[in-house]
């Protein structure tokens, strides 16, 4: 089974989290790849640099400037500090971002309703399965930066990097049998955000649903769910939320996402 790992923008700020998550990421056996956001970080530089962050139903609205400051520190300092520590735990980790290889392949989205920018949705049909399966094939673990390439016209896109996980995972599931985790900072999808201890085991896309006319799920959550659904359908096996304190452990023990 390959595993297709995302870690979120609140521990890759934290550097105790981070440094713990990866000593046990580097220790998981098999194929794997890892794909890190980095959101806090980018926006805490953007305000050094005078550019200030605006984010619209999740997403960050990317002009020119922006991208410029996304690109350094997703594809830049974010991911080649995570490669030199996978590197010195042992993993034999290689950088990428969607343009490498011509790993992703996006489209701009379009300007209307909203104008965000520089911000693209990876086109699946244009995966870059050559480039993935030779890496993998030859013993490397994919860490991958949530920027990807414009196939009209070339020009970098910042994409969701939940949506970047999402898309490895369905690229490789045509390859690989693939699981898909996403480790953030709670133990899973809580019934109350503040309650660790309010897991919900599972979720079905019913379930979903009502989660979310309820207000329970609500903010970065909802793109989550949703591309973890997607995946499911797109040939995914498994797809679980958890913490990235869990990410070693059997099962998880976070919330695991069931087709109805
Ligand atoms: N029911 C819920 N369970 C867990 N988190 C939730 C829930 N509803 C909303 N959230 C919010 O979603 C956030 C996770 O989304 P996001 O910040 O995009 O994750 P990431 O750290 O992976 O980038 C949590 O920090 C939490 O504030
Ligand atoms: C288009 C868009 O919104 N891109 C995201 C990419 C980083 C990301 O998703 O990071 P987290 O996982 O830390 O949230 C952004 O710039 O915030």
């Amino acid at each position: 089974m390959l595993k297709v790992v995302k870690i979120g923008g609140n521990v890759v700020d934290n550097s105790e989290k981070l440094d713990r998550f990866l000593q046990d990421f580097a220790s998981l056996e098999g194929p794997k790849v890892l794909v890190h956001g980095g959101g806090k970080i980018a926006t805490t530089i953007g305000k050094a640099l005078g550019i200030e962050t605006q984010m619209i139903g999740g997403r960050r609205v990317t002009d020119a400037e922006t991208l410029k400051v996304v690109t350094m520190v997703y594809a830049g300092l974010i991911n080649k500090t995570i490669v030199a520590k996978l590197r010195t735990a042992g993993c034999n980790a290689v950088g990428l971002c969607g343009a490498d290889g011509g790993l992703i392949v996006s489209r701009r989205r379009n300007p209307k309703p909203v104008d965000y920018g520089f911000v693209g949705d990876p086109e699946l049909k244009r995966f870059g399965t050559a480039t993935a399966k030779t890496l993998i094939d030859a013993g490397y673990t994919l860490v991958v930066a949530p920027i990807t390439v414009d196939g009209a016209d070339g020009s970098l896109l910042n994409t969701n990097a939940d949506t970047v996980a999402r898309t490895m995972a369905v690229g490789l599931s045509g390859t690989f049998e693939t699981e898909l985790v996403y480790c953030f900072e709670k133990r899973g999808v809580l019934m109350d955000v503040d309650d660790d201890r309010s897991v919900i085991p599972e979720i079905t896309p019913a379930r979903f649903a009502q989660l979310r006319a309820d207000g329970i799920v609500a903010d970065g959550m909802l793109p989550k769910l949703e591309n973890a659904f997607d995946a499911i359908e797109h040939g995914v096996r498994s797809v679980a939320i958890c913490s990235a304190d869990a990410v070693a452990e059997k099962g998880y023990g976070g919330t695991t996402l069931k087709a109805d």
